[in-house]
């Protein structure tokens, strides 16, 4: 992993990069102001456009070469996927899988991996509201049930927790799309409720006064539309960030994600974007026909995929969705 560079404005070497790509180095916060006039052309090479059809979405303010990186950022908030096996709170792997024998939290009982992890501010939510809330400790007896339904309800849980211990970090993912109207009734809606919601009263004893189940549904829904899946711990787990849910979909994406080990998102662009293009993701798995891709689309994020590939019966040329006929050479023999 690369921690220094040269500055921008002297050349010497410099270990503190700039917020907003991530990509400049100085060796100062004066060289750095000092040099902004220069680098505000450059720095973060995309705007955030609204329209009717996508919501918000990015725009290119520039020309971005492939391979260049778009954006970088670290979550807002991560937490166990819904459906997962039991998982070290800190660490976020699975609980079957070290060397060692799981050792529950001291103060709240969860199982963790390490007293490193037990400490870990990440796993703060889940710890003090089991204290303050629960007042019982949690006991998770097996370790080898899939999905185990208790996890369901940490990264709920994490999120509610800024309320009153981060506003402004509530604030941000209060103003994501969590597809209220679009959601409602839908079967993961109705599993939200008694998995999540009455589970978070449940165990909780979350009161209606602090989180209405609307509010809560809420908040689920803005995981379901807005969370990725980061495939740095086994399983993988869920993150949630900031500008990267401002990424429209396309299954022609011309940008493509990964995560660094420090758990930023690192965004890349995947072809040659001209300035005014809309940036791109693809949400789904490419690898899926047309069909599956738009139902999978629908189904999770609420909207009709009408992107080049999904408008082009041929898939750009690739047929990559067409059966395969077996009776060939019967038909033209
Ligand atoms: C992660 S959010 C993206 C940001 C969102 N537009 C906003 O304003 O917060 C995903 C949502 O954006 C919209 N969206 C993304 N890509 C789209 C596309 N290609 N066509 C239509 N809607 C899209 C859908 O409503 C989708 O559920």
């Amino acid at each position: 992993m690369v921690t220094s560079g040269t500055c921008e404005l002297c050349s010497k070497t410099a270990s503190s990069k700039c917020a907003g790509c991530g990509i400049a180095y100085y060796c100062s916060r004066e060289h750095q102001k000092a040099h902004w006039s220069k680098h505000k052309h450059i720095c973060k090479p995309f705007t955030v456009k609204e329209d009717g059809v996508l919501g918000r979405h990015l725009v290119a303010t520039r020309r971005i070469r492939r391979g260049e990186v778009v954006l970088k950022e670290r979550p807002l908030l991560v937490g166990p996927a819904q459906g997962t096996p039991p998982v070290c709170l800190g660490c976020l792997n699975g609980m079957t899988r070290g060397p060692g024998q799981p050792l529950a939290c001291e103060r709240c009982g969860w199982p963790m991996c390490s007293r490193q992890c037990a400490e870990s501010p990440q796993h703060r939510p889940e710890c003090q509201w089991t204290v303050a809330k629960r007042k019982s400790k949690v006991k998770i007896s097996q370790l080898n049930v899939s999905p185990h339904p208790t996890y369901a309800c940490v990264l709920p849980l994490r999120y509610c927790y800024q309320k009153s211990n981060n506003p402004k970090l509530f604030e941000k993912l209060e103003g994501l799309e969590s597809h209220r109207k679009e959601r409602k009734d839908t079967d993961k809606y109705n599993w939200d409720k008694f998995g999540v919601v009455q589970l978070l009263r449940r165990f909780y004893s979350l009161p209606d006064s602090e989180f209405t189940d609307e509010q809560l549904l809420d908040i689920c829904g803005v995981i379901q539309v807005n969370g990725h899946e980061v495939p740095l711990s086994e399983p993988g787990h869920v993150g949630i960030y900031w500008k990267c849910s401002m990424l429209e979909h396309s299954c022609w994406a011309n940008c493509s994600k990964s995560f660094t080990e420090a758990g930023e998102v690192l965004v890349r662009a995947a072809a040659d974007i001209a300035e005014g293009e809309h940036l791109s993701i693809c949400y789904t798995d490419p690898l899926w026909s047309t069909p599956q891709r738009r139902y999978h689309l629908k189904e999770t994020k609420f909207f009709e995929c009408n992107c080049p590939r999904c408008s082009d019966p041929t898939e750009m040329g690739t047929y990559f969705s067409v059966f395969r006929c077996t009776q060939r050479s019967v038909l033209v023999g």
